[in-house]
């Protein structure tokens, strides 16, 4: 039997830091998931050398994790800050640096000329997000509206290469944030603001500072709708998002398998308890059809995710084929909503949806 989240992090609690003191009793672990087999968690160090002494605590727990069954990766993210943040005063020129902490805000803000901010997310890894994200961005673009797309992936910010984007934003005046413009989309990703070579490495308010600086600071313009790219399941991402920015809801992204749809459940539920709207459910990889012959295939089943829908009386939005051609288009920077066929069909088709129901 699989290991449960408790059992994975009782594993690691009683490791040694270098002060004496053990994990658990430091109180630096933070957003411990594990998902579809994924250990992922922060550790919170106040500096690049004290991150550099817990290179053996963090050896040692990836150790023990990937022994535990039913664990096959883990995800250590350690907090090391290149200087301690300031909490800027009133009146400051916000920071440029990515990744601060958050400034105090009362509830959750709207982002001045954004009408409407969508959540994409999914319970599981893998499951298409992104690609689902991009092409209906473009899908939105086609059909005459403004969209922005915030890639907030901070684990593994893919925006940028799907939407063919790549440089460093521009500051001119060194206080408001340039977005990119890709393919009529206005876009930023986290990961444009980050070098490659550097880890991200932030704990909670860190995290919560930069999707805010990502949210008020860009200057977005004016948007119909404003995209944004959830990281996959349940964590720090999505509980900092519902808490600082006014989200109009939120789209869940599951496979039809049941596994898929089990961590969607999830997702759908922490989205309940956050007071987000779950505006509906998309089916992706529903069908394959070879190139070939024709023939229809469900690799991962198929349905799964409308019958789903039904039961939990949620709108079911629709659903994307599997196909060879959504994943290479993907990869070569240009979504294949930009092209005509089927595929860019069914993206237009959910475009359609959020237009007619007021989303965009
Ligand atoms: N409908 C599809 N047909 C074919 N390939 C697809 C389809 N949807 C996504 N893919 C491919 O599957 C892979 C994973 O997709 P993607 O990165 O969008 O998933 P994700 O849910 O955002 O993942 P992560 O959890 O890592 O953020 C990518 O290589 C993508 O090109």
């Amino acid at each position: 039997m699989s290991v449960t989240r408790e059992v994975a992090l009782g594993e690691i609690s009683d490791i040694a830091l270098p002060d004496g003191k053990t994990l658990a009793a430091a109180d630096i672990l933070r957003a411990f998931t594990l998902e579809s087999g994924t250990v992922r968690f922060v550790l919170e160090v106040a500096d690049a050398g004290a991150a550099k002494a817990l290179a053996p605590v963090e050896a040692e727990a990836r150790r023990r994790l990937l022994a535990l069954e039913g664990v096959d990766d883990v995800q250590i993210v350690m907090t090391a800050p290149a200087g301690k943040p300031a909490a800027p005063a009133r009146g400051d020129a916000p920071s440029l640096k990515i990744g601060r902490h958050p400034t105090a805000q009362a509830g959750p803000q709207p982002v001045p000329g954004v009408r409407s901010i969508i959540a994409i997310g999914s319970g599981k890894g893998g499951v298409g997000k992104s690609t689902l994200t991009s092409n209906l961005a473009v899908a939105l673009a086609r059909a005459g509206r403004k969209v922005g797309l915030l890639d907030a992936d901070i684990y593994g910010p893919s925006q940028p290469r799907m939407m063919g984007v790549s440089g460093r934003p521009a500051s001119p005046d060194g206080q408001r944030i340039e977005p990119l413009k890709a393919h009529g989309v206005t876009m930023m990703s986290i990961g444009l603001m980050l070098k490659e070579s550097e880890a991200v490495v932030w704990r909670g308010p860190m995290l919560m500072g930069a999707l805010q600086q990502l949210l008020q600071q860009v200057n977005w313009g004016e948007l119909d709708i404003l995209l944004i790219d959830l990281p996959p399941g349940t964590g720090d991402v999505q509980l900092s998002l519902c808490q600082k920015a006014a989200v109009t809801g939120a789209i869940i992204v599951s496979t039809p398998q049941d596994v898929a749809l089990l961590d969607a459940r999830r997702a759908i539920d922490m989205f309940n308890k956050l007071k987000t709207p779950v505006l509906g459910l998309v089916e992706n990889m529903s069908s394959y059809i070879c190139p070939k012959c024709g023939h229809e295939a469900h690799l991962f089943g198929h349905g799964g995710v409308a019958e789903d829908a039904r039961k939990m009386d949620l709108p079911f939005l629709g659903e994307i084929p599997l196909q060879l051609e959504i994943r290479l288009a993907g990869d070569a920077g240009r979504p294949v909503a930009l092209g005509e066929g089927d595929v860019s069909d069914a993206y237009a088709r959910l475009a359609d949806r959020l237009i007619k129901g007021g989303l965009a």
